[in-house]
Formats: C-alpha cells, sequence, structure tokens
C-alpha cells in the first residue's frame, strides 16, 4: 500500500521480512505491513524477539514511521522555509532553543490534565491527534535546524548516542528494570 504522499515508505510496504543482529545477542525478526489509518499511511510491525536461551516474545504491533522525508530532507526544506522569509537573521542557536523549548510546551499542553493516555491516544479525537502532530512537529523542525546551526550532524550524532546507550545499558544487565544507570552497583 502506498503512503499517502504518493512515495513509498521504506520497508514497509508488502509483506517484507528482516532479521537484524544486535550487538546484546538478540535476534530480531521482523515482519512488516501497511496499513491505513483515517487515510494517513501508518505502518504496523509485528516483531518477535528472540532471546539467547530461545525464549520468543510477542511484541504488540508497533508502529513505524515512512521513510520519508528524512532528517537531512527536512534540514533543507526549513532552510529553504527561512531564506524566502529572511529569517536566518533570527535563527541563532539560542532562539531555535528557546523557540524549541516553547513547541515542547504546547505538546505538554495537551496531555496535560488527561491523566494517564493508552498507546495509540485511542480516546483522542482526529483533531486532537492533527494538533499533536502539528506541535512534534514544529519540535523535530526547530531541533532539527538548532542542530543545523551548532554544526552537529544529528542522524549520525543519533548514531553514536545510541551506541553509547546499548555500552551503558546492556540488555542481559537491565532487562525490565527502568532504573538510571548510575543506580546499577557492580
Ligand atoms: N520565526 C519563525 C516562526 C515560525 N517558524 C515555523 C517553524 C515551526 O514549525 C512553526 C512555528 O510557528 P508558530 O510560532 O506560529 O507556532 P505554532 O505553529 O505552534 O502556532 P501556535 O503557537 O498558534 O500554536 O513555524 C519558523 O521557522 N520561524
Amino acid at each position: 500500500m502506498m503512503a499517502s504522499n504518493g512515495k513509498e515508505s521504506c520497508g514497509i510496504n508488502g509483506d517484507m521480512s528482516s532479521t537484524s543482529f544486535k550487538g546484546n545477542g538478540e535476534v530480531f525478526a521482523n515482519k512488516s505491513h501497511s496499513v491505513r489509518v483515517n487515510g494517513a499511511a501508518a505502518a504496523a510491525d509485528s516483531c518477535q524477539s528472540k532471546s539467547l536461551n530461545g525464549d520468543v516474545k510477542k511484541r504488540t504491533e508497533r508502529f513505524t514511521f515512512s521513510g520519508e522525508p528524512t532528517v537531512e530532507d527536512i534540514r533543507r526544506m526549513q532552510a529553504e522555509f527561512t531564506d524566502e522569509r529572511d529569517w536566518n537573521q533570527f535563527h541563532q542557536p539560542r532562539n531555535l532553543l528557546l523557540a524549541m523549548v516553547g513547541e515542547v510546551g504546547e505538546v505538554a499542553e495537551l496531555f496535560q490534565w488527561r491523566g494517564e493516555v493508552t498507546e495509540g491516544l485511542p480516546d483522542w479525537t482526529e483533531s486532537e491527534r492533527e494538533h499533536l502532530a502539528h506541535e512534534l512537529s514544529d519540535v523535530m523542525i526547530y531541533l532539527v535546524e538548532l542542530a543545523e546551526k551548532c554544526h552537529v550532524d544529528l542522524p549520525q550524532a543519533v548514531l553514536r548516542k545510541m551506541a553509547l546507550n546499548r555500552q551503558k545499558y546492556p540488555a542481559s544487565k537491565v532487562h525490565g528494570s527502568a532504573k538510571k544507570y548510575t543506580e546499577y552497583k557492580d
């Protein structure tokens, strides 16, 4: 099934199966397919996690993103947007940081006083979901531009940070625990 923007979503069409090997010894087998939710293309991932001792744990259907736009696409589109308006003069790192934090506040506002919210937001109206999509996009747009203006290559930085996170939190050690790494004694 095609994404609503007419472009094929990365890895979510048809019945693509993939297996990836993680550094911590877990083997993931992903079988992906796309589904359409209220006209928007979304994808659900059925994941099975197999640990080294052979246990197979069925995960819930996992929501996945479209493959496009990439982070670099978003950086370029926002650069075009600001250039066209001669707004670069206002978009220094500190201003972008403040703008991003303001947008994070707007996301928080959508969740405040609701109590716990279930994954997938089943109790939210379409208009509330779209509002959330807008606010999350604002956060991401400013985050990407902030990284650009600080000369941080964000996609590569994320890869490096995730590698560090895996070292800090070995799955074999922290499985099922939300403790901070500093709380582990060994
Ligand atoms: N100086 C600006 C103003 C806006 N934007 C872009 C980036 C954000 O995606 C969005 C933010 O626009 P608003 O400041 O109008 O904020 P909202 O869209 O959240 O509107 P509101 O505050 O009314 O909810 O527009 C920008 O790049 N630079």
